[in-house]
């Protein structure tokens, strides 16, 4: 019977692969003061039930669920209890109902996202597809869902998801998204998928997102760079508003109307790590690649290392400060049992995406010394 108990305080979560659907993990929380069984909101993607599981309390915020027999990319898993994300998420039900969010456990780390935010018409789109052009296999386009009507040559699913208000109004409701802002009298917003796909294909992923945008991504999980770029003028603003001649003259009107907000704000607000102005194209584009590490020798970006982690079916596991100790049974007589320690010291990322930066060694028993593993 798969049925791991976890105690935090009064609580206790307990996780099973039998409860209500049978299909994914269940999670049911048993309360000592109150003496009550409460089922909490469950956020993020579910693990599939599995053959068993070990639990194991990180931080007294976060539960690593190591799976039995499950598949390298699906074997690591966090249900998270009192992250940032689970209290902002319990605020926003009005903080008296239980939530838990699910996050998946991957190996290795990808750079940190870049946020590119400023004023439209300033040159966002222009200098993120010449650094897309330039380093095709070390850049990924975070797709953002918008409700504004396509342009001329802009693809569904490639610049934008284009997307109808209730149906993404619905999908921000459940937890789908990591922001969302109305810019210009539409909706746009980046889900946590959009993110994911670029960072599993082991690039770092670009968001060109509005200021309110870049705001609630400082709050979130995501770890990003905040790069702000800016007009020489509002006069130049315009005439590469009017130039580009994807927007009516009331469009455009209302841009330059919101560019002086954005420009104040993204000058003071401190929310930036960066501000570039977007005078002479190839030199700001220069800058740009210089605040991104790329001015250096090609390739200084070092290439992530990601995937998922091969654990034995069976297995028991043990908690020493950072390390998880995953015993893989007695060894036979003369043989070194191959234990694993699975850090887990630099995580980041979290729900309701993935937990990155989980390492995993291997260490041989009948020596001192720890052994890299694979
Ligand atoms: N918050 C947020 N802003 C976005 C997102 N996608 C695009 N934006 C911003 O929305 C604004 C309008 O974008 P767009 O319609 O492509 O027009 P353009 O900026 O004039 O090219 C820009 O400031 C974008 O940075 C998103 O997913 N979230
Ligand atoms: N440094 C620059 N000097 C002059 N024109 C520019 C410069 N950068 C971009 N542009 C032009 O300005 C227009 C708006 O650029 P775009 O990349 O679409 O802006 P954004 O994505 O920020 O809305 C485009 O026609 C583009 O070719």
């Amino acid at each position: 019977f798969d049925k791991t108990d976890t105690t935090v305080g009064d609580k206790t979560y307990v996780i099973s692969g039998s409860d209500g659907d049978s299909t994914s993990l269940g999670v049911r929380i048993f309360d000592e003061s109150t003496v009550q069984w409460v089922h909490p909101v469950v956020l993020g993607t579910k693990p599939r039930a599995c053959k068993g599981h070990s639990a194991v309390l990180l931080n007294k915020d976060r539960i690593l669920i190591i799976k039995k027999g499950a598949s390298p990319d699906d074997c690591t898993w966090f249900l998270e209890l009192d992250t940032q994300y689970v209290r902002d998420q319990k605020t926003m039900c009005g903080g008296n109902t239980e939530v838990v969010a699910w996050s998946k456990g991957m190996r290795g780390n990808v750079e940190k996202p870049v946020v590119i935010s400023g004023p439209s018409g300033v040159g966002k789109g222009t200098l993120i597809a010449k650094l897309m052009k330039e380093y095709p296999s070390l850049f990924g386009f975070s797709v953002s869902h918008t409700t504004r009507a396509p342009r001329g040559m802009e693809k569904d699913g490639v610049h934008y998801h284009f997307t109808e208000k209730s149906v993404m109004e619905k999908e921000i409701k459940d937890g789908k998204f990591l922001e969302h802002a109305s810019v210009h009298g539409n909706l746009y917003g980046t889900s946590v998928e959009a993110v994911e796909v670029v960072a599993d294909e082991g690039k770092r992923c670009i968001l060109d997102i509005d200021v309110q945008g870049a705001r609630s991504v400082r709050r979130s999980p995501l770890k990003a760079i905040f790069i702000f770029i800016r007009p020489p003028s509002m006069e130049d603003l315009e005439k590469r508003l009017w130039a580009r001649g994807t927007e009516t003259e009331e469009q455009i009107s209302k841009r330059l109307e919101n560019a002086k907000a954005e420009l104040e704000q993204g000058e003071t607000s401190g929310l930036f790590d960066h501000s570039l102005k977007n005078d002479n194209l190839e030199e700001c584009y220069q800058r740009l690649k210089e605040h991104l590490g790329l001015d250096r020798s090609v390739g200084a970006a070092s290439r992530p290392v990601s995937g998922g982690i091969d654990l034995p079916v069976d297995h028991s596991v043990s908690k020493l400060d950072n390390k998880i100790i995953i015993d893989c049974g007695t060894p036979e007589l003369e043989k070194a049992s191959k234990n694993l320690i699975l850090d887990v010291s630099c995580l980041n990322g979290g729900a309701p995406g993935r937990t990155r930066g989980l390492d995993l060694y291997a260490i041989d028993s009948f020596s001192d010394g720890l052994k890299e593993g694979r």
